[in-house]
């Protein structure tokens, strides 16, 4: 199989390191050769340390061997399975779709790792909605067990199969849901994250007792700040918006908190400063 990621960043390189790790050849797609560079230095890394741990099979050289990068989106012509994992931000994602969808081989599949946008309205961009599907792994994509997998209103069932199918060959576990604001995932996940800023906001607790008592009173094995600094606070703020939207409940009204850090640059671990600095 011949498998396609857009984005280099922290998603779409962990996608691109799962799949050449399950044998595929990859190719990864982003705008500036600086993204590409420092997302094959982030795999390189995830390699050398598997491999030290002895969770690779092959050597790292051999899996990063399957793995090309470019910026021509042309290259993607001939690709089985195409995963997109961009800027959370639906006209951007419209955009690339649109494109994507005139230069991806017609039996070529297009899946989008969002987090949370409509796959139904993405698929259409798309002009293959049949043949379009949500794969949504899971931060650090090469530790995390779960593919979610979110049918649009017109996937095949065909698509569906082969899109399990190849996440199952990535070692991971795919659960399947709806096309809901969300998904399951981020629907029950984010309001906990976002709750937990605006404790901050109210001065309920430091974020270190936020976090502990999240950590050690409800063994989860981060606390919803950390976790909202290693996922990227400007992708916590635009789920929420969705979820907001989506839902049409203000119970899901993003924190103002979230807002203001996203507006100053504070976006968490990728800039160097969340609720904690890095
Ligand atoms: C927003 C969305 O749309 C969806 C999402 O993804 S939501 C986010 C979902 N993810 C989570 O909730 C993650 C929550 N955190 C965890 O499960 C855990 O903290 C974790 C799996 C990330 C790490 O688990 P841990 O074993 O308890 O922590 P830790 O000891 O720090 O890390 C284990 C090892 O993995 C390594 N590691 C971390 N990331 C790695 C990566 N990408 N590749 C290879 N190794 C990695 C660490 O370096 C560490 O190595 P050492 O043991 O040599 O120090
Ligand atoms: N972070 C997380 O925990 C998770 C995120 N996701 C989803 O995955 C997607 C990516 O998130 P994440 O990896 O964290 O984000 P990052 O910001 O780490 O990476 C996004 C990458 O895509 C690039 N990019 C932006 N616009 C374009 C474009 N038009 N064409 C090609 N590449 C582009 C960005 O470049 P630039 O630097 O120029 O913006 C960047 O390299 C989002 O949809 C997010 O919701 C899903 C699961 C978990």
């Amino acid at each position: 199989m011949k498998f396609g990621v857009i984005g280099a960043g922290q998603m779409g390189g962990g996608i691109a390191q799962v799949a050449a790790q399950s044998g595929f050849d990859v190719i990864v797609q982003d705008v500036q050769q600086e993204y590409l560079d420092r997302g094959r230095g982030v795999i390189e890394k995830s390699l050398a340390k598997l491999h030290e741990k002895g969770r690779l099979s092959e050597l790292p050289d051999e899996v990063l061997g399957r793995i090309r990068f470019t910026m021509d989106l042309q290259d993607f012509a001939d690709c089985d399975l195409v995963v997109e994992a961009i800027v959370e931000n639906q006209a951007v994602k419209n955009a690339l779709f649109e494109q994507l969808g005139g230069i991806v081989k017609p039996e070529g599949i297009l899946a989008s790792n969002t987090s949370s946008i409509p796959i139904t309205a993405l698929a259409s961009a798309s002009g293959r909605p049949e043949r379009f599907i949500g794969m949504h792994f899971m931060n650090p994509v090469p530790l995390m067990a779960l593919v979610e997998v979110i049918r649009g209103y017109a996937t095949s069932d065909e698509t569906a199969r082969i899109v399990t199918a190849t996440a199952q060959k990535m070692g991971k576990t795919p659960l399947t849901c709806n096309d809901f604001p969300g998904f399951v995932s981020n629907r029950i996940l984010m309001p906990m994250l976002n709750e937990a800023v605006q404790c901050v906001m109210e001065g309920v607790a430091e974020p270190e007792a936020i976090d502990g008592i999240m950590k050690l009173g409800m063994n989860h094995p981060m606390g919803p700040l950390t976790l909202a600094d290693f996922i990227g606070l400007d992708t916590c703020l635009s789920i929420m918006e969705v979820l907001h939207a989506g839902l049409g409940d203000d119970k899901y009204r993003p924190s103002p908190l979230l807002r203001k850090m996203v507006q100053a640059g504070l976006l968490g671990r990728k800039s160097g400063q969340g609720f904690y600095k890095y």
